[in-house]
């Protein structure tokens, strides 16, 4: 499978046609107590091309959420640029689907859904056949007077992810969304995700842990380095569409897909763990000293 798999410096002159979001130079740094500055990302460069599903993996504390956080314009680059190409017809130009609850506990979930049409003004009648068209296809339609506190954990991400749809964003972040689910929820939400997906065809960025995850939902993954961020290897996933999440898991390439990026990954999670314990050892070692 390694004919898949694109060293990282081929990142900006590969994907290059007619790109949705382009990175050049991101950089980001915060300075921490101590004086001390972390660099999450270095220099980071990306291009993801209109209505490419990409999804990144990286060791913990390698700056996945920092980046998806500039995306969306909740953090500025300390270096480097952002270009989202977008539209000029009043849409968002993102939407941001996490891995905790991130509906609003006061609404139900028909207004949750409607939340961004709604404070956009969108003739009502659009936003009933758009809202009723992603509780459907989220089945939440009988639960569309429900409250968040009425609901599982799986349904809140659901009205997350109708939500997001619904808006219609010129692009759509998800940072671990299922990580908090149960294996059963996850393995039925992933499948919502590749048929709302393929609906719209939207560009999304996806944070993910697991690589099973990354290969079932993604046509490209971004495999990051430890801190400081940066990317390391894109690895395309062939698969057509649209995917059964099981017979997926059947194919062989599939298992060889996921030992592609683990062969690149390991190397970086080892490394964030020395770098885990280097943070940790002067702490101890001033402690015994007390
Ligand atoms: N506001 C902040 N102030 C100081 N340091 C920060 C801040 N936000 C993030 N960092 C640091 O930047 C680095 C990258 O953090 P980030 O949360 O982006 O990593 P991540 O790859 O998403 O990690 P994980 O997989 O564990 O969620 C970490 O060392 C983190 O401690």
């Amino acid at each position: 499978m390694s004919n898949t798999t694109a060293p990282a410096s081929a990142a900006t002159t590969t994907a290059t046609t007619d790109p949705k979001i382009r990175i050049r130079g991101l950089s980001k740094h915060f300075s921490v107590p101590g004086g001390h500055v972390v660099t999450a990302l270095d220099s980071f460069d990306l291009d993801v091309p209109q209505g490419q599903f990409l999804t990144i993996v990286g060791p913990s504390g390698c700056g996945k959420t920092t980046f998806l956080r500039m995306l969306a314009g909740l953090e500025s680059p300390s270096e480097g640029s952002i270009e989202v190409v977008g539209g000029t017809d009043g849409r968002p130009e993102n939407a941001m689907v996490f891995q905790g609850d991130s509906i609003f506990p006061w609404m139900s979930v028909w207004d949750n859904a409607a939340y961004g049409l709604t404070v956009r003004g969108v003739p009502k009648a659009q936003v009933k056949e758009t809202v009723g068209h992603y509780l459907e296809a989220t089945g939440l339609t009988k639960f569309a007077d429900a409250f968040p506190h009425q609901l599982s954990g799986g349904m809140r991400q659901r009205v997350s992810i109708a939500r997001a749809f619904a808006n219609d964003p010129e692009i759509l972040l998800m940072d671990e969304p299922f990580s908090a689910l149960d294996e059963q929820n996850k393995t039925l939400l992933q499948a919502e995700l590749l048929r709302i997906w393929d609906e719209t065809r939207k560009t999304v960025v996806f944070i993910t842990h697991s690589v099973d995850e990354a290969v079932t939902l993604s046509d490209r993954i971004m495999v990051m380095s430890a801190q400081p961020g940066r990317a390391k290897a894109f690895i395309d996933v062939p698969f057509e569409r649209p995917r059964d999440v099981l017979q997926l898991r059947h194919q062989p390439e599939y298992g060889e897909i996921v030992y592609d990026i683990w062969s690149q990954l390991k190397e970086e999670v080892e490394k964030a763990k020395q770098q885990a314990d280097a943070r940790v050892a002067p702490k101890r070692h001033g402690l015994f000293r007390r």
